[in-house]
Protein backbone atom coordinates (compact mmCIF):
# COMPACT_ATOMS: atom_id res chain seq x y z
CA UNK A 1 0.00 0.00 0.00
CA UNK A 2 1.36 3.67 -0.82
CA UNK A 3 1.48 5.72 2.10
CA UNK A 4 -0.37 9.14 1.74
CA UNK A 5 1.26 12.19 1.59
CA UNK A 6 2.22 13.82 4.90
CA UNK A 7 1.28 17.66 5.72
CA UNK A 8 4.73 19.27 4.71
CA UNK A 9 6.57 22.23 6.92
CA UNK A 10 4.88 24.92 3.83
CA UNK A 11 1.61 23.36 4.39
CA UNK A 12 1.60 21.57 1.12
CA UNK A 13 0.87 25.28 -0.68
CA UNK A 14 1.54 23.92 -4.46
CA UNK A 15 -1.47 21.34 -3.87
CA UNK A 16 -3.45 24.71 -4.45
CA UNK A 17 -1.19 26.39 -6.81
CA UNK A 18 -2.20 26.06 -10.63
CA UNK A 19 -2.77 27.94 -13.74
CA UNK A 20 -5.09 25.82 -15.05
CA UNK A 21 -8.80 27.20 -14.20
CA UNK A 22 -10.17 23.83 -14.13
CA UNK A 23 -7.94 22.83 -11.16
CA UNK A 24 -10.21 22.28 -7.76
CA UNK A 25 -8.40 25.06 -6.47
CA UNK A 26 -9.36 27.54 -8.89
CA UNK A 27 -13.01 25.95 -9.40
CA UNK A 28 -14.56 26.20 -6.22
CA UNK A 29 -14.23 29.58 -5.90
CA UNK A 30 -15.10 29.99 -9.25
CA UNK A 31 -18.22 27.74 -9.39
CA UNK A 32 -18.97 29.81 -5.28
CA UNK A 33 -18.96 33.14 -7.26
CA UNK A 34 -21.54 31.78 -10.15
CA UNK A 35 -23.24 30.04 -7.68
CA UNK A 36 -23.68 33.30 -5.05
CA UNK A 37 -25.88 35.27 -8.44
CA UNK A 38 -28.26 32.54 -8.00
CA UNK A 39 -28.74 32.93 -4.57
CA UNK A 40 -27.34 29.48 -3.78
CA UNK A 41 -24.15 30.51 -1.41
CA UNK A 42 -26.01 33.69 0.26
CA UNK A 43 -24.54 34.96 3.77
CA UNK A 44 -21.83 32.23 3.97
CA UNK A 45 -24.65 29.17 3.57
CA UNK A 46 -23.98 26.38 0.81
CA UNK A 47 -20.60 25.29 -0.75
CA UNK A 48 -19.11 23.11 -3.27
CA UNK A 49 -16.47 20.36 -2.84
CA UNK A 50 -14.08 18.36 -5.34
CA UNK A 51 -12.40 15.45 -5.22
CA UNK A 52 -9.60 14.62 -7.86
CA UNK A 53 -8.42 10.91 -7.14
CA UNK A 54 -7.76 11.12 -3.73
CA UNK A 55 -7.16 14.54 -3.04
CA UNK A 56 -10.32 16.58 -1.43
CA UNK A 57 -10.79 20.51 -1.93
CA UNK A 58 -12.70 21.59 0.41
CA UNK A 59 -13.65 25.25 1.30
CA UNK A 60 -13.12 27.34 4.48
CA UNK A 61 -16.38 27.83 7.07
CA UNK A 62 -18.14 30.52 7.28
CA UNK A 63 -16.45 32.46 4.68
CA UNK A 64 -18.01 34.89 1.72
CA UNK A 65 -18.43 32.01 -0.39
CA UNK A 66 -18.24 33.91 -3.60
CA UNK A 67 -15.22 35.91 -2.53
CA UNK A 68 -12.94 32.80 -2.15
CA UNK A 69 -9.09 32.12 -2.83
CA UNK A 70 -7.32 29.25 -3.89
CA UNK A 71 -5.03 29.91 -0.79
CA UNK A 72 -8.16 29.67 1.18
CA UNK A 73 -8.52 25.89 0.23
CA UNK A 74 -8.46 22.57 2.87
CA UNK A 75 -7.02 19.55 1.00
CA UNK A 76 -7.64 16.12 2.37
CA UNK A 77 -6.38 12.63 1.54
CA UNK A 78 -9.04 9.93 1.19
CA UNK A 79 -6.80 7.48 1.39
CA UNK A 80 -5.19 9.18 4.76
CA UNK A 81 -8.91 9.86 6.28
CA UNK A 82 -9.75 6.18 5.64
CA UNK A 83 -6.60 4.78 7.54
CA UNK A 84 -7.07 6.93 10.63
CA UNK A 85 -8.62 5.45 13.59
CA UNK A 86 -10.99 8.23 13.91
CA UNK A 87 -13.61 8.75 11.59
CA UNK A 88 -14.76 11.86 12.84
CA UNK A 89 -11.45 13.31 13.11
CA UNK A 90 -10.08 14.62 9.37
CA UNK A 91 -6.54 14.40 7.97
CA UNK A 92 -5.65 17.06 6.23
CA UNK A 93 -2.70 17.43 4.23
CA UNK A 94 -3.36 21.41 3.85
CA UNK A 95 -4.88 23.61 6.65
CA UNK A 96 -4.93 27.55 5.88
CA UNK A 97 -4.34 28.43 9.69
CA UNK A 98 -6.85 31.24 9.94
CA UNK A 99 -9.74 29.09 9.45
CA UNK A 100 -11.63 26.43 9.85
CA UNK A 101 -12.77 23.74 7.16
CA UNK A 102 -16.47 23.82 6.06
CA UNK A 103 -18.90 22.10 7.99
CA UNK A 104 -20.25 20.42 5.61
CA UNK A 105 -17.44 18.60 5.36
CA UNK A 106 -18.83 14.82 6.47
CA UNK A 107 -21.62 15.36 4.24
CA UNK A 108 -19.73 15.72 1.00
CA UNK A 109 -17.19 12.93 2.00
CA UNK A 110 -20.32 10.53 2.38
CA UNK A 111 -20.94 11.41 -1.76
CA UNK A 112 -17.20 10.51 -2.55
CA UNK A 113 -16.90 7.70 -0.76
CA UNK A 114 -20.16 5.77 -0.74
CA UNK A 115 -20.47 7.15 -4.01
CA UNK A 116 -17.33 8.18 -5.76
CA UNK A 117 -18.57 11.32 -6.60
CA UNK A 118 -16.35 13.76 -7.85
CA UNK A 119 -17.96 16.96 -6.81
CA UNK A 120 -20.68 17.64 -4.31
CA UNK A 121 -22.42 20.67 -4.35
CA UNK A 122 -24.76 21.99 -1.15
CA UNK A 123 -27.30 25.34 -1.75
CA UNK A 124 -29.53 26.78 0.50
CA UNK A 125 -31.72 27.98 -3.00
CA UNK A 126 -35.26 29.36 -1.46
CA UNK A 127 -36.92 26.91 -4.37
CA UNK A 128 -35.03 23.65 -2.57
CA UNK A 129 -36.25 25.60 0.87
CA UNK A 130 -39.52 26.43 -0.43
CA UNK A 131 -40.16 22.80 -2.12
CA UNK A 132 -39.68 20.83 1.40
CA UNK A 133 -42.26 23.29 3.19
CA UNK A 134 -44.90 22.63 0.45
CA UNK A 135 -44.06 19.13 0.83
CA UNK A 136 -45.03 19.46 4.72
CA UNK A 137 -48.73 20.82 3.59
CA UNK A 138 -48.95 17.05 2.44
CA UNK A 139 -48.73 14.87 5.93
CA UNK A 140 -46.70 12.84 7.24
CA UNK A 141 -45.52 9.60 5.02
CA UNK A 142 -45.98 12.33 1.72
CA UNK A 143 -43.42 14.73 2.96
CA UNK A 144 -40.21 12.68 2.44
CA UNK A 145 -39.88 12.55 -1.18
CA UNK A 146 -39.89 15.08 -3.84
CA UNK A 147 -41.31 13.24 -7.04
CA UNK A 148 -41.81 14.93 -10.22
CA UNK A 149 -42.15 13.80 -14.22
CA UNK A 150 -43.17 14.31 -17.20
CA UNK A 151 -41.17 17.96 -17.32
CA UNK A 152 -37.80 17.76 -20.24
CA UNK A 153 -35.46 18.65 -17.58
CA UNK A 154 -35.85 15.38 -16.06
CA UNK A 155 -33.16 14.80 -18.32
CA UNK A 156 -30.79 16.19 -17.35
CA UNK A 157 -30.01 14.00 -14.52
CA UNK A 158 -28.12 10.17 -14.68
CA UNK A 159 -30.12 6.95 -14.37
CA UNK A 160 -28.17 6.70 -10.85
CA UNK A 161 -24.90 5.24 -9.43
CA UNK A 162 -22.50 2.88 -11.99
CA UNK A 163 -25.87 3.26 -14.50
CA UNK A 164 -25.33 4.72 -17.57
CA UNK A 165 -27.58 7.07 -19.40
CA UNK A 166 -29.89 9.38 -17.85
CA UNK A 167 -33.35 9.67 -16.81
CA UNK A 168 -36.36 9.90 -19.67
CA UNK A 169 -38.85 12.43 -20.31
CA UNK A 170 -41.57 9.61 -18.76
CA UNK A 171 -39.30 8.69 -15.96
CA UNK A 172 -39.90 9.84 -12.27
CA UNK A 173 -37.17 12.16 -10.69
CA UNK A 174 -37.52 11.09 -6.96
CA UNK A 175 -35.22 13.37 -4.59
CA UNK A 176 -35.52 11.90 -0.96
CA UNK A 177 -36.07 14.61 1.93
CA UNK A 178 -34.49 14.58 5.50
CA UNK A 179 -35.04 17.04 8.53
CA UNK A 180 -32.35 19.55 9.58
CA UNK A 181 -30.25 19.20 12.75
CA UNK A 182 -28.79 22.30 14.57
CA UNK A 183 -25.37 21.12 13.33
CA UNK A 184 -24.49 20.67 9.81
CA UNK A 185 -22.49 17.63 10.47
CA UNK A 186 -24.85 15.73 12.76
CA UNK A 187 -27.21 15.69 8.94
CA UNK A 188 -24.35 13.22 7.97
CA UNK A 189 -26.21 9.83 9.48
CA UNK A 190 -29.32 11.03 7.56
CA UNK A 191 -27.64 11.75 4.28
CA UNK A 192 -25.76 8.24 4.64
CA UNK A 193 -29.25 6.62 5.50
CA UNK A 194 -31.12 8.15 2.10
CA UNK A 195 -27.84 7.55 -0.28
CA UNK A 196 -28.84 3.65 0.99
CA UNK A 197 -32.33 3.55 1.15
CA UNK A 198 -32.39 5.42 -2.50
CA UNK A 199 -29.11 4.14 -4.30
CA UNK A 200 -30.02 5.76 -7.35
CA UNK A 201 -30.39 9.48 -5.96
CA UNK A 202 -28.07 12.13 -6.78
CA UNK A 203 -29.44 14.70 -4.41
CA UNK A 204 -30.60 14.42 -0.89
CA UNK A 205 -33.10 17.95 0.62
CA UNK A 206 -32.73 19.05 3.75
CA UNK A 207 -36.22 20.38 4.86
CA UNK A 208 -35.65 24.37 6.09
CA UNK A 209 -31.94 24.06 5.10
CA UNK A 210 -31.16 23.28 1.44
CA UNK A 211 -30.04 20.72 -0.93
CA UNK A 212 -27.12 17.94 -1.67
CA UNK A 213 -26.38 17.39 -5.09
CA UNK A 214 -23.38 15.58 -6.58
CA UNK A 215 -22.30 13.94 -9.35
CA UNK A 216 -19.55 11.85 -11.29
CA UNK A 217 -17.49 14.98 -12.01
CA UNK A 218 -17.94 18.97 -11.95
CA UNK A 219 -20.12 18.92 -15.01
CA UNK A 220 -22.15 16.22 -14.33
CA UNK A 221 -23.13 17.63 -10.63
CA UNK A 222 -23.20 21.27 -11.76
CA UNK A 223 -25.74 20.12 -14.58
CA UNK A 224 -28.23 17.94 -11.82
CA UNK A 225 -27.92 20.99 -9.30
CA UNK A 226 -28.94 23.04 -11.86
CA UNK A 227 -31.62 20.81 -13.43
CA UNK A 228 -32.94 20.65 -9.73
CA UNK A 229 -33.23 23.85 -8.78
CA UNK A 230 -34.94 24.41 -12.00
CA UNK A 231 -37.67 21.53 -11.31
CA UNK A 232 -38.16 22.61 -7.62
CA UNK A 233 -38.57 26.49 -8.98
CA UNK A 234 -41.49 25.00 -11.45
CA UNK A 235 -42.72 22.88 -8.29
CA UNK A 236 -43.55 25.87 -6.52
CA UNK A 237 -44.74 28.06 -9.48
CA UNK A 238 -47.12 25.00 -10.60
CA UNK A 239 -48.48 25.15 -6.69
CA UNK A 240 -49.19 28.84 -6.87
CA UNK A 241 -50.80 28.79 -10.01
CA UNK A 242 -53.39 26.06 -9.01
CA UNK A 243 -51.49 23.22 -11.09
CA UNK A 244 -51.81 20.00 -10.11
CA UNK A 245 -48.70 19.00 -7.71
CA UNK A 246 -46.69 16.59 -9.49
CA UNK A 247 -46.28 14.48 -6.88
CA UNK A 248 -49.65 13.72 -7.23
CA UNK A 249 -50.36 12.83 -10.70
CA UNK A 250 -48.86 9.19 -12.03
CA UNK A 251 -46.58 9.10 -14.87
CA UNK A 252 -48.91 9.76 -18.29
CA UNK A 253 -46.86 7.53 -21.02
CA UNK A 254 -49.06 8.08 -24.46
CA UNK A 255 -50.30 5.21 -25.83
CA UNK A 256 -49.33 4.32 -29.95
CA UNK A 257 -51.38 3.59 -32.64
C1 LIG B 1 -25.51 30.63 7.19
S1 LIG B 1 -24.66 29.46 8.14
C2 LIG B 1 -24.84 27.97 7.23
C3 LIG B 1 -24.07 26.81 7.78
O1 LIG B 1 -24.55 26.47 9.04
C4 LIG B 1 -24.21 25.61 6.87
O2 LIG B 1 -25.57 25.27 6.71
C5 LIG B 1 -23.61 25.80 5.53
O3 LIG B 1 -24.21 25.48 4.53
C6 LIG B 1 -22.25 26.32 5.33
O4 LIG B 1 -21.35 25.90 6.29
P1 LIG B 1 -19.83 26.29 6.20
O5 LIG B 1 -19.18 25.68 7.39
O6 LIG B 1 -19.73 27.80 6.18
O7 LIG B 1 -19.31 25.74 4.88
ZN1 LIG C 1 -26.10 24.48 4.77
Amino acid sequence: MVAPPEQTQDNNDHLVQSNDPEHPANLIPALCAKFWTLGWVTGTGGGACIRQDDLVYIAPSGVQKELMKPSDMYVLSLAAQAASLDRRQRVYLRSPTQYKPSQCTPLFLAAFTKRRAGCCIHTHSHWAVLVTLLLETFGPGKDREFRINNIEQIKGFGRGFEKSGNLGYHDTLVIPVIENTAHEEDLTEFLEEAMDKYPDTYAVLVRRHGVYVWGENVHKAKTQCESLDYLFQLAVEMKQLGLPWITEIEPTVPTRK
